[in-house]
């Protein structure tokens, strides 16, 4: 497996990946001794660059990285679809050797890579390639984002086990987005996943409140997601 990165993947789409990723490389590039640490998103889909949504943008302000928007995210399309038909519906295709080469390159490039999937693991980016396709050609370890709640252990452990199928390896697990730390289905969800799983639960980490904020002061979440990482977070199984 290549150190020189993670691949954040998760149980679904939606589940949290672009904060995360954008948190942990926030962290990565503060408190670890990796200078040039760079985020890469191969595909992203039911967005625009330059849209607040969009994963891009979000990656790039959540991290506080010095990289242009544009360069995030390879491929960009604007329904919000699986990547191989998001592509087909704008007449157009993903050229898997394509990010195979531009993964290689920017791993080259970087001393520390933090790529973010697109959905889950097996979503089509080609007509016979998906994104565990690409995790496995860069072998990067994988941090599976998950859901907290009930219905977390079986998605969590499915996408364990195809992880394992396709010789990947799994660094850990994080579950985002509890409502309450004291639920002790929380425990008990990280203690099931753990014992079927077989892989860490690196640590949980709280539903945010964003939804009152008046504009978005990207310097201020950036520092409460490092917080919530530092405190929330086993970080010494990455790097
Ligand atoms: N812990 C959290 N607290 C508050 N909001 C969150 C949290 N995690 C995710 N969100 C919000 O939930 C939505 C989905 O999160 P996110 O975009 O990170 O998912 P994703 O897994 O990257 O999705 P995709 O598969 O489209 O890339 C976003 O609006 C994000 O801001
Ligand atoms: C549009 C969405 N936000 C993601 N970019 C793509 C999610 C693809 C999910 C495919 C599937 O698992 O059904
Ligand atoms: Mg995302």
């Amino acid at each position: 497996m290549n150190n020189k990165g993670l691949f954040i993947t998760a149980t679904d789409t939606d589940v949290g990946k672009t904060e995360v990723a954008a948190a942990l490389a926030a962290f990565i590039k503060s408190k670890s001794e990796h200078e040039n640490v760079n985020l890469w998103k191969p595909v992203q889909s039911g967005v625009i660059i330059g849209d607040p949504n969009a994963d891009s943008y979000r990656l790039l302000h959540g991290s506080g990285l010095d990289q242009q928007e544009k360069d995030i995210a390879t491929y960009t399309f604007p329904k919000p679809l699986a990547p191989w038909v998001a592509a087909k519906r704008e007449g157009k295709e993903i050229d898997f050797s394509v990010l195979v080469e531009e993964g290689l390159k920017r791993l080259e490039n970087s001393d520390f890579l933090i790529t973010e999937g697109a959905g889950g693991l097996i979503v089509p980016i080609a007509e016979n390639k998906t994104i565990a396709d690409l995790a496995s050609e860069l072998k990067l370890p994988l941090i599976i984002v998950a859901r907290a709640g009930l219905g977390t252990v079986n998605h969590t452990c499915l996408s364990i086990s195809y992880a394992r199928t396709m010789g990947l390896e799994v660094k850990g697990v994080i579950l985002n987005g509890y409502l309450n730390g004291n639920d002790p289905a929380l425990k008990e969800n990280i203690t099931m996943i753990e014992n079927f799983g077989r892989v860490p639960v690196l640590g949980k980490l709280p539903w945010l409140d964003f939804e009152n904020e008046q504009g978005i002061d990207w310097t201020a979440r950036r520092q409460q997601w490092m917080n919530l990482i530092e405190k929330h977070l086993d970080l010494k199984l990455l790097f």
